[in-house]
């Protein structure tokens, strides 16, 4: 990935799904991503307890402004029908499922909730979905909130059966597969392909931007937990 990409997506019948037109624009980092060591490690059940606290811990500051920028897609979306599954997802998992699971993972790992030291990357992927928040622009939103997801489906979804018996591996895998996340993945995939293609040049240059900065911030990310 080489900055912003001017490449413009058309809409003739050859050409992907806008929504596959970004991810595909993230090449070769998407797949690092999906194949990352550390997620094939959570998925085998095999990280260290240290690193999965330093991972969680500051994966929970992420989820923080992660939280707030579907709030920022509550209030930018075009339509109530839209605004619908994104309350349902806040309602549902961010603030109910995910938060209990960071509760009993963090406990049992002896981590804390509001770590004193922030990482580089954590800080910079908070500044991105602040960024995406306060432009108050759906489709910048949704593109850096379909990164978070995608890419995460796609790592989950590579995982073996059985899942690990441990909750910290099982539970964090179950999170982020599944029929209800994928079609929440779906959904966010469908916003970009509804909006994406009445953009202008110029915006739909700016909504690959954000897709393509999110990608490189999961690398980082995932980078970061694999270190020590
Ligand atoms: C860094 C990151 N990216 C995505 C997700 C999935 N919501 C997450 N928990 N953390």
């Amino acid at each position: 990935m080489s900055g912003i990409s001017y490449a413009v997506w058309s809409a003739s019948v050859a050409d992907p799904a806008f929504s596959e037109w970004l991810r595909s624009a993230c090449e070769p980092e998407w797949t690092a991503v999906v194949e990352h060591r550390f997620a094939e490690e959570i998925n085998r059940g095999e990280v260290s307890d240290d690193k999965m606290r330093r991972y969680l811990e500051q994966d929970f500051q992420f989820v923080d402004s992660f939280t707030a920028l579907l709030g920022a897609a509550v209030a930018s979306a075009d339509s109530f029908e839209a605004r619908v599954p994104f309350s349902r997802f806040v309602g549902q998992i961010a603030t109910d499922t995910e938060r209990s699971y960071f509760h009993r993972a963090l406990a049992e790992l002896g981590g804390e909730l509001s770590p004193t030291v922030l990482e580089p990357v954590t800080l910079d992927f908070r500044a991105l979905m602040d960024e995406a928040r306060t432009s108050q622009n759906y489709a910048l939103i949704v593109a850096v909130l379909c990164v978070a997801e995608w890419v995460y489906l796609g790592w989950a979804s590579r995982a073996k059966q059985p899942l690990p018996e441990n909750f910290l591996y099982r539970e964090w895998i179950e999170l982020h597969d599944g029929e209800d996340f994928r079609a929440w993945v779906g959904f966010l995939r469908g916003e970009l392909d509804r909006v994406g293609p009445g953009l202008g040049v110029e915006e739909q240059g700016r909504v690959l931007d954000f897709f393509q900065r999110a990608t490189r911030l999961e690398l980082r990310f995932f980078d970061m937990a694999d270190a020590q």
